[in-house]
């Protein structure tokens, strides 16, 4: 470990266990070794180990230099032998499986750190809670917010939220993450932070078919605003806090993701609304958790037609016309009615 100080706070550098050697683990292990951490970096394939030891991870980040200094394994115990803290980054539908062969190597007691966005589509689980099912007593933070792994891989300035139940385990993971050009708030709010990160990634997808569609920049800006309203309703339900909605794992996230290209989760609703074929396209969270959040709403009596509709149109169930229509002609209400 090496004593070093980041953006003025004085910290001592962690042993950091990335398990996930996709984009956002390839742009995390860059971004904890220029927060002085010694970083190792798990990837299930040895082709992905490899590109990374060579200096880039062109399946998923490709054209962006990885830095000498992140020790890339295909091996999961070496990963987290000594690991002062282990951050899980592979898609959330795959994080049981990846915790289930982490789960014999994971030393007692570290701070867990989910960094996906999403929520299981077969149980409902939020990622904390699946952690806490399979490593009971494990100490559970979630790192969220607008940040796309191309901009964080390359030093751009990014702005996340760290959330943990206990404050003080939150205010120091975001003080040993942040660096010069990543800004970590804190959060005690661990649920309203995950629940942010997964549903975001459903309005992505509606803001890209509304665009792909045709559908107009008013159609788009009333899209996000009302499935704001569904976010904060099914959050709500969870127990998590309006203003952490408010925050960057929410509003933020909705913000970056409803108006780019860059978000895969965009990028598939305007293929979907284009009429262009799915298969292939990379990872879209929002496609199981758009399931899983209408089946929630449902059972929960939460009046959520934008989660709906999309869970519907991906499953082929109503075309995109049909689902404008049909949001378009719902009884009329009070704004204020959330
Ligand atoms: N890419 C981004 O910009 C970004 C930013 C913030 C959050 N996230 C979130 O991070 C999560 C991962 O996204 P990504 O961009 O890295 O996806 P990706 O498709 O680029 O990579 C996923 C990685 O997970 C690995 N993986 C899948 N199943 C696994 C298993 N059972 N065990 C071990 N590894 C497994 C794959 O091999 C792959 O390396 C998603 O929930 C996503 O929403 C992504
Ligand atoms: O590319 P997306 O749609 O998975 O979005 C990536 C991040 O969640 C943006 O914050």
């Amino acid at each position: 470990m090496s004593a070093s100080k980041t953006s003025g706070r004085d910290k001592t550098g962690w042993r950091v266990a990335v398990l996930g050697g996709g984009a956002w683990g390839t742009a995390l292990a860059l971004a904890m070794l220029r927060a002085d951490h010694d970083v190792r970096l798990y990837a299930r394939d040895d082709e992905t180990v490899a590109a990374i030891r060579d200096g880039e991870n062109p399946r998923y980040l490709p054209g962006i230099a990885i830095e000498p200094g992140i020790a890339a394994t295909s091996d999961i115990g070496t990963a987290l032998t000594d690991a002062d803290c282990v951050l899980a980054v592979a898609p959330a539908q795959a994080l049981r499986a990846m915790l289930t062969t982490a789960r014999p190597h994971m030393p007692k007691g570290i701070p867990l750190v989910l960094c996906a966005k999403g929520i299981e589509r077969d149980t409902g689980a939020l990622l904390s809670a699946i952690v806490e099912d399979m490593l009971p007593g494990t100490p559970i933070a979630a790192l969220s917010g607008p940040s796309f792994a191309t901009d964080v891989a390359r030093g751009l300035p990014t702005a996340v939220v760290v959330a943990a139940r206990e404050e003080a385990l939150a205010a120091e993971l975001a003080a040993r993450f942040s660096a010069q050009n990543l800004r970590c708030y804190s959060s005690d709010d661990l649920i309203g932070v995950e629940i942010g990160g997964a549903l975001k990634n459903v309005f992505a997808i509606a803001a890209g078919a509304v665009t792909g569609a045709g559908l107009g920049a008013s159609a788009q800006a009333a899209m996000v605003t009302r499935g704001f309203v569904e976010l904060r309703r099914i959050g709500a339900s969870f127990g998590a806090r309006p203003e952490t909605l408010m925050g960057l794992s929410g509003l933020g996230d909705l913000l970056l993701t409803c108006s780019s290209t860059q978000s895969r989760n965009f990028a598939y609703g305007l293929a979907l609304g284009q009429g262009k074929p799915l298969a292939g396209l990379p990872l879209a969270e929002g496609v199981p958790t758009a399931a899983i959040a209408a089946r929630i709403a449902t059972e929960r009596g939460i009046d959520a037609p934008i989660i709906t509709a999309v869970s519907a149109i991906l499953d082929g169930t109503i075309t995109i016309r049909q689902a404008v229509t049909a949001l378009m002609t719902r009884p009329l209400k009070t704004e204020t009615d959330i």
